[in-house]
């Protein structure tokens, strides 16, 4: 959460919500909503200020662009959707122009991530556990919430538009209290609201969570993170920040299939971390033809590194690259193995890329589909059996196993609501059998690369530990030096041991883990 009282950047609230006649007007129910040609909408009042009418003689109808938003919520909430899924297919439905889409993307997605700010905040506002509330009225008020403190729309059209949705989609008695209730959230700005809901509060851990919008396990599960990647404590506060902000898109070209030529024309820049890569602030990449080729491809920086260096990290023995076996073990749904087998594809080398669920299987044969087939086989099974049927078979291993995803926490914004303390007990023993599975199926010589987007000690450097402990035959190369070796200067492995971590307020990356375990020639 921005709380500095002025408007975040990234929360750009009306820029790209708009109009769909040309000038500064969408609908907006009983009256219009006016944008200007920035998309924000015009205050004709002062800036906190809001209709004094009665809410019977206010809006009736839903502004689209809302409501796409509301939809979006309704979805997480009671279908356990995902926002980045739900989102385009609301968009497409209500057939919303380019500024409306975005509006409704910054106020969906920020609500959603701002979810345990602003319910400290509605909490008191509301003369009831926000548990009593109907689940619709609190997703309205979360959507009227984060207009109000943290876009640049108007109080009056925040209000008015709010309580006109919700009178049109749940009813006349909830958009009373709604009104009541969000004029109560006006007379204080997120600052001041932070301030007033933290007041005496001494816990630093609560505190983090209320002003950043992160559960308290998950503050505690980061700040124990850095410590354990040899990170200050106190850098939680930027991590919480960086987990805010809308990650920009990042995208490669396949090598020896793509090129980034379009999408620099288009207004991308190239990636400062990664050859190849290029950074992209919007618009619609679907319309570039290497994208819809899939020779160009959305894939964050940091696993771009990953691929990269597991497909450049010196093997033991007979290290030659042409003629080498690659496998993917959990490949779905296939954006490392685009990129593995692109590489793959140019060194002479082939690559298995393994995922048990047939869905997500399919999906990673479509994101290989750009390759030669030559370069790639998909095989639909458990990860766990390959070391026992193909032992010592690959020279090189990306174990990209499941895990709590902590560190991917900017991507999907519900997430952080969704996931419990259990994920990270409960994955423990599959992925310590993967990457059990894994070294059983290198040869001697090979590498087995172990992945997670999570930096928790318990599904990183714990699994790593019990793995290599006893085993003379396995050495931990140095992952930090092999992602520098990929990378265009980035000392990516500063200031851990022979496991490397990315960090999103550092690198602007996914927090990214990788250990590199080479089986003794
Ligand atoms: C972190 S994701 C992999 C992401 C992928 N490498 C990419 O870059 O697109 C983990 C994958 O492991 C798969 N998985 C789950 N159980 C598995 C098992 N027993 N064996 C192999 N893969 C498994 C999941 O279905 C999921 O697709």
């Amino acid at each position: 959460m921005s709380e500095s009282g002025r408007r975040n950047p990234a929360n750009h609230g009306g820029r790209d919500g708009g109009s769909r006649d040309g000038g500064n007007r969408s609908q907006g129910g009983g009256g219009t909503v006016r944008r200007d040609a920035k998309g924000r909408e015009r205050n004709r009042g002062p800036q906190r200020g809001f209709s004094a009418s009665a809410p019977s003689q206010r809006t009736r109808r839903a502004d689209p662009a809302r409501l796409v938003a509301f939809e979006v919520l309704r979805a997480v909430a009671a279908e356990d959707a995902y926002a980045n899924l739900v989102l385009p297919a609301r968009i497409r439905h209500h057939r919303l122009d380019k500024r409306d889409a975005g509006f409704a993307t910054e106020l969906s997605y920020g609500a959603l991530r701002g979810q345990g700010t602003y319910d400290a905040i509605l909490a008191a506002c509301v003369d009831r556990p926000l548990a009593k509330l109907d689940p619709a009225v609190l997703d309205a008020l979360r959507l009227g919430a984060h207009q109000l403190l943290a876009m640049r729309v108007p109080a009056h059209a925040a209000l008015d538009q709010t309580v006109g949705l919700a009178r049109a989609v749940i009813g006349a008695g909830p958009s009373s209290l709604i009104n009541a209730v969000l004029r109560k959230v006006t007379a204080r700005t997120l600052p001041e609201w932070l301030d007033h809901v933290l007041a005496g509060e001494t816990d630093t851990t609560r505190i983090d969570a209320v002003r950043h919008a992160h559960p308290e396990w998950i503050v505690r599960a980061l700040r124990q993170s850095l410590v354990a990647h040899g990170r200050p404590a106190d850098e939680i506060t930027e991590l919480l920040e960086a987990d805010n902000e809308a990650p920009v898109v990042n995208l490669v070209a396949l090598p020896g299939l793509g090129s980034l030529e379009e999408a620099l024309e288009n207004g991308a820049t190239p990636g400062p971390l990664v050859a190849g890569s290029a950074l992209s602030s919007g618009g619609d990449l679907g319309r570039l033809s290497s994208v819809r080729a899939g020779t160009t491809r959305v894939q964050d920086v940091g696993s771009q590194l990953v691929a990269r260096a597991v497909a450049a990290v010196e093997l033991g023995s007979s290290g030659e690259q042409a003629g080498e076996k690659w496998l993917d073990l959990c490949a779905g749904p296939g954006g490392k193995a685009a990129l593995l087998a692109a590489l793959a594809n140019e060194a002479g080398a082939s690559l298995l890329a393994n995922e048990p669920a047939p869905h997500r299987a399919k999906l990673v044969s479509q994101a290989l589909a750009a390759v030669p087939g030559s370069a790639w086989s998909v095989r639909t099974g458990d990860g766990r059996d390959l070391g026992k049927e193909q032992p010592g078979s690959f020279d090189r291993v990306l174990a990209d196993v499941p895990c709590s995803g902590l560190g991917a926490l900017r991507r999907r914004p519900e997430s952080r609501w969704r996931r419990t303390p259990k994920d990270l007990a409960e994955l423990g023993p599959l992925q310590r059998e993967l990457l059990g599975s894994a070294i059983d199926a290198v040869r001697p010589g090979g590498v087995v690369a172990y992945v997670t987007c999570s930096p928790h000690p318990a599904e990183t450097t714990a699994v790593v530990s019990d793995a290599v402990a006893g085993r003379e035959d396995l050495e931990l190369l140095d992952a930090g030096a092999a992602l520098d070796a990929v990378s265009l200067g980035g000392n990516l492995g500063a200031g851990n041991e022979l496991t490397a971590q990315l960090w999103p307020h550092l690198h602007r990356t996914d927090a990214m883990f990788m250990a590199l375990i080479r089986k003794k020639a």
